[in-house]
Order: structure tokens, then sequence, then C-alpha cells
């Protein structure tokens, strides 16, 4: 049979079935086409192992407003529309960018989830008694899957079609930076470009920290499971301009999550910090940049450099001002560690989850080791001198290129001198003239001459400073020892000695009276 003939057999098969149908609706009394149709539906239901959802757009508890279910399936769906639906619709998504597709009227698509098939379809109603409460248009998406899986499918499947439709929009999202000002938050759009392609460091490191997040975003059933609240802690610490602020835009960037940049020095008390943390959602990274800056060993919060030279300076005016310059000082300085500790530790968790909380430093050393004990810092992240691995990542983003013959040399070099990535992608920059990337790494190599040159000076002062600060210890300790035995002798004449008499009793006797009478003798 040629496809000519398929069609024209195909064609007097629906003409026959319309007719068919026409003849039913028109001679057929009404009880009895109602009954055929129900009975119909019986014997159907019984053959045809398939079940139905229907998701209409149309919220019936709301008026004109669209489901929220439908919303949601539109996006989950958005991914496989664009891959397998033949036609398509686009339009940009609340709080979006980007343009969103979904599949246009009447197309379908497959997914799977465990191993299951399953199709989406999406469908229009026409009405024709169309009025201002009841459109002419009502769109749906028609769910179909096969009976033996209703339990997944009505139990998890749902469930992870909407968490995975609120991440994805979540990704898409614009990200916001919020900052606070004494005890309110306010935000502008986060437009940091850092991603984690874009830093420079060990790939492997690189790596083990995106698992380590993505991880964590995927990880609420775990949490639940074991009963730990839903955050997550990171310590980032490192010299400066080596990274630690990107690498914060580029967790965001990642998972999707908005920043909270808590600066702790403008906040008065506990009190005032609950409040604001209190407010941050799901989803959130809370950054508390330069912990070491913002509270001191003890948990009181450090007088900024101004205010310690102001108070310095009115100290010398006036001395007797100082008992109530420090009550001042404890007044300004209610917000503590533990304070901020506890409350993360402790209810806040409770209300709600998916939080990282990211302290910075520059000297870790110093931080209160309350501060970095496991389970409040789970993760440690040093960011550290640019070395080679992490320079050729800089050279990809900034020169476009992977190998170089002044590589080698380039090397060698940062394994001899300390420069931080920020320094060495300064001097990257291409050059505006030439274009050739041999420049910037000729200027890198000067500059790492440079930083190396100068360390060497450094290092020679130090040991030059260090040697001058031995030598006169020793002095000071020969000193002593000269001087020692004339004190022990001066001790011996002063003070009384114990002495056995020729009875064997211990008496007193006087030094100095002995040495007299021997004298004498
Ligand atoms: N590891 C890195 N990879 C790529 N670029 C980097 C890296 N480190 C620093 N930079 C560049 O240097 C600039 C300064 O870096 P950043 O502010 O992230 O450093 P930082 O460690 O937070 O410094 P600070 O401790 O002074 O706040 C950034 O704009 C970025 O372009």
């Amino acid at each position: 049979m040629t496809p000519k003939d398929m069609f024209a057999n195909l064609g007097s098969i629906i003409t026959g079935l319309m007719f068919a149908w026409a003849m039913f609706q028109n001679y057929f009394p009404y009880q009895l086409r109602k009954n055929i149709e129900k009975y119909s539906q019986r014997v159907v239901r019984f053959v045809y192992p398939y079940i139905q959802i229907r998701f209409n757009e149309l919220d019936g508890q709301r008026f004109f407003s669209r489901s929220d279910a439908y919303i949601a399936i539109q996006t989950y769906l958005s991914s496989s529309s664009s891959t397998q639906a033949k036609k398509l619709k686009a339009d940009i998504a609340k709080n979006s960018k980007s343009l969103a597709l979904s599949m246009d009227d009447h197309e379908e698509v497959e997914d799977e989830f465990q191993g299951v098939k399953l199709w989406w379809a999406s469908g229009k109603d026409v009405s024709k008694s169309a009025s201002f409460w009841n459109p002419e248009e009502k769109r749906y998406y028609l769910l179909t899957f096969h009976k033996r899986h209703r339990d997944l499918i009505l139990g998890s499947y749902l469930d992870h079609v909407l968490k995975e439709s609120k991440a994805m929009e979540v990704r898409k999202r614009q990200r916001k930076l919020y900052t606070n000002n004494g005890t309110n938050w306010s935000h502008v759009i986060l437009k940091h470009p850092a991603k984690f392609e874009t830093i420079a460091m060990d790939p492997e490191k690189k790596k083990e920290i995106m698992d380590d997040l993505i991880a964590f975003s995927k990880a609420e059933e775990f949490y639940e499971r074991v009963g730990r609240a839903w955050k997550r802690g990171y310590l980032l610490y490192g010299p400066p301009g080596t990274g630690k602020s990107s690498m914060i835009a580029a967790m965001a960037n990642l998972l999707g999550y908005d920043l909270y940049d808590l600066e702790l020095t403008s906040v008065k008390n506990n009190t005032d910090l609950r409040k604001l943390l209190m407010e941050v959602p799901n989803k959130s990274i809370i950054v508390i940049e330069d912990i070491d800056c913002s509270l001191d060993l003890t948990g009181q919060r450090k007088k900024t450099n101004k205010k310690k030279e102001k108070d310095e300076a009115e100290e010398k005016k006036d001395p007797k001002q100082k008992p109530e310059k420090e009550e001042k000082d404890t007044e300004a300085s209610q917000v503590t560690l533990s304070g901020l500790l506890n409350f993360i530790d402790g209810l806040w968790s409770a209300s709600g989850g998916e939080r990282l909380i990211v302290f910075t430093t520059n000297y870790v050393e110093k931080l209160d080791p309350a501060l970095v004990r496991g389970g409040r810092m789970d993760k440690r992240i040093e960011l550290s001198y640019c070395r080679f691995e992490a320079f050729k990542g800089l050279a990809k983003n900034y020169l476009q290129i992977e190998s170089h013959p002044l590589f080698g040399r380039i090397r060698e070099l940062l394994e001899e001198a300390n420069m931080c990535p920020a320094d060495v992608a300064e001097h990257l920059m291409p050059d505006p003239n030439s274009g050739d990337p041999k420049f910037s790494l000729e200027r890198l190599i000067k500059g790492l001459e440079k930083a190396k040159e100068e360390a060497r000076l450094k290092a020679e002062e130090e040991a030059r400073l260090k040697a001058e600060e031995e030598a006169r210890l020793k002095a000071e300790e020969e000193a002593k020892k000269i001087e020692q035995p004339t004190k022990e002798e001066a001790k011996k004449v002063e003070q009384p000695t114990k002495a056995v008499t020729e009875n064997g009793e211990a008496k007193l006797l006087d030094a100095r009276a002995t040495e007299n009478g021997k004298t004498s003798q």
C-alpha cells in the first residue's frame, strides 16, 4: 500500500467515525446516550491500563489567577519541552531576565522517574459560551501513567515535580545582595559575575567545594533523617586578595541563593542580631566577613580603629574622662561571639533550613577556638597565594591560552614568590594594543621577580633583626651571670646560717660573727 492509499483509507475511516458520532448524537435519546457513554467508559477503564490527571491553568478557588500547580508544571517541563516538543511558546518569566520556554497547545513530552515512563500533554478546551467569568480558552496539562505506578506517581513523583520546579525558579531568579544597616536589611540585585569556573585555585580543591555545596543543597532528607538542622558553616581564610569574596559570590551564583552580608559592627546588641537573623529566609548565604575584626577573642566587639584613635585623643586631653568612656564602650559592645553562635546553633536553626553561614578571615590563627570547633565550621577552605595550577586557570580566563613557552619560568617563580591571585590577575590583563599574551606574561614575570626580590630583602632584614635580638638577649644573660655570684655572696654575708654544734644541736649562727671569730683566733 502506498502512502497515498494509506491517507485515503485513514480519511475515509475518520469520516465514517464522524458520521457515526453525529448520528449517535442526533438520533439517540439523551438518557440512552448518557448510559452508553457511562458504560463504555467503564469498559475502557477496564481495558485501558493508564491513569490520567488533569491540571487546569485557572485556579477554581481564585478568580483570574493561574494555579500554582500549573505554573510549577510549566517550569518543570520547560527543559524537556525545549528538547522534545515541536511547537514551543516563549515568554519572560517573573523575576527573571531570561526567556522561559514551554510547549505549545496539544504537544506531548515524555518524562522518566525512577525508571518509570510517563507522559505530559498540553491541552486546551475552547468554550462556545465564553463570558467575562468564563474565558474562551481553558488550558491544562494532562499527566498519563500506567496504573501499576499509581503510588509512586501520586506520592514521590508529584512531590519531585514541585521541588524541582521551585529549584529551577530559584536558579533562574535574579539573586539579591542584602546588607544590614542596624536592624534593617536592604537589598540590591546581585550582579557579581564570579563563577567557580573563573575562580583560580587548585582544580581538585575547587571540585571538592562545588560537590560539597551541591550535595548540601540536595540533602534535605538526610538532615531530616539524622535530626540535624539543614545548615552548613564555612570558614574561608587566607591573605587579602586571594578570592574569599569572589568565592562567596560564586557560591550564590552556583546555588541560586541570596546573600545576606551581616555587618556585625553596626548591630547594637544580641537582641537586634536575633531580629536580623530571624528575617533571613531559606536558600540564603549569611556572610560575616573579617570575623577577626568584628569580634575579638573574648567575644566582645572590637572598637574600630577610628573610634580607638578618637578615644585615645580624648583620654590625652582629659584623663579624668576615662571611667566614663569605658562605660560607653561596654554599652556599645554588646554583640558577643557566644550570642551569635548560640543563636545560630539554637532555635534559629529550627525556624527554616537550607542556609549557609560563611565566615571569612585573613588571620585564621587569631580566631576563637569556639568559633572554629567542629559542627560550627563544617568546612574550612584555605585560599592561598597563586600557584601554578591556579595561574593556569587565570591565564585561560584572561588570555585564552592553555600553554605558552613562558609558562615554565612562571611556574618556577610562582613557587618562590608569594603573589595573591588578585595581583596575578592584574598583571595578566590583556595588552589593549597588541593583544599578544606574551606581553602580559612578561609583565607577570617582571612582577614576580620584583616580588621575589622584595621577599628576599624582607627575609634578610628579618634575619638581621632576629640576629640582633638574639645577640642582645645573649649579652643580657652574660651580664646576669656575672652579676649573679656577687649577689649570692652578698646574701651569704647578710643571712644567718645554720650550723651544727659539737653536741649535735642545730643552732643559728651569725655567719659574720663566726667569720670574725675565726679571724680573731
Ligand atoms: N582566586 C581568584 N581567582 C580569580 N580571581 C581572583 C581570585 N582572587 C582574587 N581575584 C580577583 O581579585 C579581586 C579581589 O578578590 P577578592 O575581593 O575576592 O579577595 P578577598 O580574598 O576577598 O580579599 P579581602 O580579604 O581583601 O577582602 C577580585 O575582584 C577578583 O577578580
